[in-house]
């Protein structure tokens, strides 16, 4: 049952409205509040987004019990513990502890609470922007009847509306009823195998997790390399693993055809590579070919939003302080886009971060204190998302990454350099005796250098990224990275090998 239908709003008009109530639209609601500002936030679906019931968290918490038992299993006197090397996670009990994360996907435990907290409002509903500063909120109350509600923003409305799995047009796939990102992460069953569709972020760790709960795992990837965002002897180190551990790894393999046998419950996969094609078995798909913004139903034709873009579900275009562009306006900005929705980055720690900018840039015109000329580094520009978006790909190993790849710094017309070095050190050697697998690489401006990206691959290598990203925004050269000096004994040293093998 819904607990804020539109009939429980006490007043219409409120400072900002948020549509979407993921990362990006609590943070800017809770910011606003937080500055004496009213806001609204409308949501069809539970309160708290993607994250909490379907995404990062459900997938972490699915991970971690089999990466725990692997690092004890790496740590002699911990090791010698397990009873035997075939000793594996316990199925039920991996869901059990995903269950309590999520609250049993019940928002009212923790997110509304959250929210309340914070002082902004809710309301569940359909969100759509109906004019300038006008929302309409719909919500289907069962038996054919709907409330709804006119709602008008003193100062902004920000789309926060996130993005949705997209499903790609293979013959057969739609009725072979495939999981997405929601089935794979809510599941509570464990398919004999499972075939993953995609080589990105998504299918890694979903192959890591059903891998570890004992599925045969199958991946086809149409790219030549599992994860092409990330440096590719990052993918090939992943790769190696999962094959190691029995999946079936096929790149550069489009699936053309798919048919379920409703009877058997087996689905058969035709794949097609190098012009051989052939049929693969398996009784469960996951379908992990990337994500699209939501922005179609949202209203924007009527402030004159290009309908094209909707059709084609672009993500919204905006500015540095992330107001919508290219709508028909007269009145100062007032329609932000945050998160997913605006594509630049698909990740939560960004779409806090727009939370965030958006956030300072509508309390400062609301105030009349918004700067006539930006920079990089004022409050009220999103411009990490050009030059730092870190991310955590939690494989095994761990894959870590911020800022450039060598690939994409050369697209970019940048003559840089890169520098290698295994993770081990003394710290990474106590933390496990097995620890072959760490890697790290340094992009740098050849002339200057200056730190443009870096990668970090190997076990508990995540909280390694943030000192990478401190000297990537602070455009900080190599020379000055001599003196900041990592602590013995811990796998922060490997930034002294980065450092010698940068010659400085
Ligand atoms: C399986 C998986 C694992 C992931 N793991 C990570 C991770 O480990 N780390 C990480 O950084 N990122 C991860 N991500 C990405 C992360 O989940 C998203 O980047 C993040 O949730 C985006 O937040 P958001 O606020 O933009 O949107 P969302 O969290 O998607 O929130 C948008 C909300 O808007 C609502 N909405 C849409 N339209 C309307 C409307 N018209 N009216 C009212 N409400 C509406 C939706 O119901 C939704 O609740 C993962 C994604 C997936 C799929
Ligand atoms: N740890 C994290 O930060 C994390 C975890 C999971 C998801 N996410 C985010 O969620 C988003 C979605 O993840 P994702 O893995 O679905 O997207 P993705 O964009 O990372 O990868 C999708 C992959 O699917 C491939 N693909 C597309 N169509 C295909 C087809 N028909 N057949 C075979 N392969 C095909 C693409 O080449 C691409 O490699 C990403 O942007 C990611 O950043 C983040």
């Amino acid at each position: 049952m819904p607990t804020h239908p539109p009939s429980s709003l006490d007043k219409q008009v409120f400072d900002v409205i948020c549509l979407g109530s993921g990362w990006a639209g609590r943070v800017l609601a809770a910011r606003c509040v937080a500055s004496g500002l009213s806001a609204l936030i409308v949501e069809k679906e539970l309160i708290g987004g993607d994250c909490p019931f379907w995404a990062c968290i459900p997938s972490k918490a699915l991970l971690r019990p089999a990466e725990a038992l692997d690092d004890a299993r790496q740590v002699g006197g911990a090791r010698e513990r397990l009873s035997s090397t075939s000793v594996s996670v316990d199925a039920e009990s991996v869901f059990r502890r995903r269950d309590l994360y999520t609250s049993g996907w019940d928002d009212t435990k923790v997110a509304v609470p959250m929210v309340e907290s914070s002082g902004a409002h809710i309301v569940r509903g359909v969100g759509r922007i109906t004019g300038v500063k006008k929302v309409n909120v719909t919500l289907d109350i069962g038996g054919g009847k709907y409330e709804s509600i006119d709602l008008e923003a003193r100062q902004a409305v920000a789309i926060c509306t996130g993005s949705e799995p997209i499903m790609p047009d293979i013959p057969g796939l739609l009725d072979a009823k495939p999981w997405g990102p929601r089935e794979a992460t809510s599941s509570s069953v464990v398919p004999e195998s499972l075939f993953i569709i995609g080589g990105g972020v998504l299918s890694v760790e979903m192959a890591t997790v059903y891998q570890s709960l004992g599925s045969k795992v199958i991946l086809a990837s149409r790219t030549p390399e599992l994860l092409p965002s990330v440096d590719s002897q990052a993918g090939e180190i992943v790769r190696n693993k999962l094959e190691s551990r029995g999946a079936r790894i096929l790149t550069s393999t489009e699936v053309t055809l798919v048919k379920r046998d409703h009877s058997s419950a087996s689905v058969t996969i035709t794949l097609s590579a190098d012009g051989h094609s052939q049929n693969i078995s398996t009784s469960e798909i996951l379908v992990a070919t990337g994500r699209r913004p939501v922005v179609h139903h949202l209203g924007l034709e009527s402030i004159g939003y290009d309908p094209a873009l909707i059709e084609t579900k672009s993500p919204i275009m905006v500015d540095e302080s992330l107001v919508v562009k290219s709508i028909s306006s007269n009145s100062s900005p007032w329609l932000y886009a945050a998160g997913d929705v605006n594509g630049r980055a698909l990740l939560t720690h960004t779409a806090k971060y727009h939370g965030r900018i958006a956030a300072n840039a509508i309390i400062a015109r609301a105030r009349n204190a918004f700067p006539s000329q930006s920079s990089a580094f004022d409050s009220f520009s999103a411009s990490a998302d050009r030059t730092a978006v870190p991310q955590v790909i939690f494989s095994d190993p761990v894959v870590a990454s911020v800022g450039l790849t060598r690939k994409v710094a050369e697209q970019k017309g940048r003559d840089v350099s890169t520098v290698t070095a295994p993770v081990r050190t003394p710290g990474a050697t106590l933390h496990a005796e097995g620890y072959e697998m760490g890697w790290a690489q340094w992009v740098l401006e050849k002339d200057t250098g200056v730190l443009l990206g870096a990668t970090f691959v190997g076990s508990e290598v995540s909280d390694l990224l943030h000192a990478s990203t401190v000297a990537i925004v602070g455009a900080m050269r190599v020379e000055q990275l001599v003196h900041a000096i990592p602590c013995f004994p811990t796998m922060s040293e490997v930034y002294l090998n980065l450092v010698d093998a940068a010659g400085v």
